[in-house]
């Protein structure tokens, strides 16, 4: 088990422009953590002050309750939004001397850049300048550069971005090999659909302020709309009339609609199951997609 990185108030301005306002969120161990926001909203800014490329005007960023060191940071697994791997050296002698460069031993490196290529699918590409590689495949690089010297956490700045979806769900894999050894993850991305699926908690940043931040159930529940869906036989047109029912849509026996507060939902439902065989009655859970909208509004 590693530690949990905790960032208090943090502030940065260039200028007189202030891009990370009071940004509060912690990064668990042994979770993935995903990191969303719209282009600008200060997702870079934030794991380049995590990561120490970048100084915070105010706030504090600790890693087990102490603040960060150099050395806590040598540590981590950095994913940079510049890439930054060389384009003319091979994929492996690359690895090896970010592991080295990191304090492993020759033999440990290899092994380290041999299993992660074998992982991430890059083992016959392994002699291969960079540059010959596909979009895809320096991605995969990229990553197995944070990972080689087995960081204590990473920190990934869009992993995913110009993955198809198998690289995606390879990637994924690796990284929750990470995540059951107690390593935190934090990663950024703009795809909210990836991050539904991926990740175990959300930190959610619009202009600069975190919008909301919590565990993907907890921000489904404080963001769920009194709202159900209903399959009936016949047609559910009845439901209009059905008080502290407000239809959303309607197609003959399906339905969705909202409850106002204080309806009991169980009541609507015996009026249904009086009509006939009720097929489908559950609360409608909000995607992120929807949550995402509601608090970057
Ligand atoms: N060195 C800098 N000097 C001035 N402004 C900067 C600097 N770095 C970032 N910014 C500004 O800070 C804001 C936040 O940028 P940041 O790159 O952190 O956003 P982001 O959420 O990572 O966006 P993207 O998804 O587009 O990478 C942007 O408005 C950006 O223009």
């Amino acid at each position: 088990m590693t530690s949990l990185l905790q960032l208090k108030a943090v502030h940065r301005a260039f200028g007189d422009r202030s891009v990370l306002r009071d940004v509060t969120f912690d990064v668990t161990p042994g979770r993935l953590t995903g990191f969303v926001g719209a282009n600008g909203a200060g997702k870079t800014t934030t794991m380049r002050i995590i990561m120490g490329a970048l100084a915070a005007d105010s706030g504090t960023v600790t890693w087990g309750g102490a603040p960060l060191t150099r050395d806590d940071r040598r540590r981590f697994g950095y994913m940079p939004e510049e890439r930054g791997l060389y384009p003319k050296m091979s994929v492996s002698e690359q690895l090896i001397y970010l592991g080295r460069l990191h304090g492993l031993g020759a033999d440990a490196a290899t092994r380290n850049v041999d299993a992660l290529l074998d992982r991430l699918g890059l083992s016959e590409r392994a002699g291969d300048k960079l540059e010959k590689l596909s979009l895809g495949n320096q991605q995969r690089a990229q990553i197995a550069a944070a990972l080689v010297h087995e960081p204590d956490l990473l920190v990934l700045d869009e992993p995913f971005s110009g993955l198809d979806p198998l690289a995606v769900d390879t990637v994924l894999t690796v990284l929750r090999e990470y995540t059951a050894r107690g390593v935190g993850v934090l990663f950024s991305s703009h795809q909210l659909e990836v991050v539904e699926r991926l990740c175990d908690d959300l930190v959610i940043i619009g202009e600069g302020a975190i919008r909301a931040a919590g565990s993907r159930e907890q921000l489904r529940r404080a963001h769920a709309l009194p709202r159900y869906e209903i399959r009936v036989d016949g047609d559910a047109g009845w439901l209009r009339d059905q008080p502290g029912v407000t239809l959303v849509d309607l197609d003959g026996a399906h339905a969705v609609f909202d409850l106002a507060a204080g309806t009991d939902d169980q009541s609507v439902l015996r009026s249904a199951l009086d009509r006939g065989p009720v097929r489908v009655f559950r609360p409608v859970t909000p995607s992120l997609a929807e949550i995402f909208r509601e608090v970057v509004r």
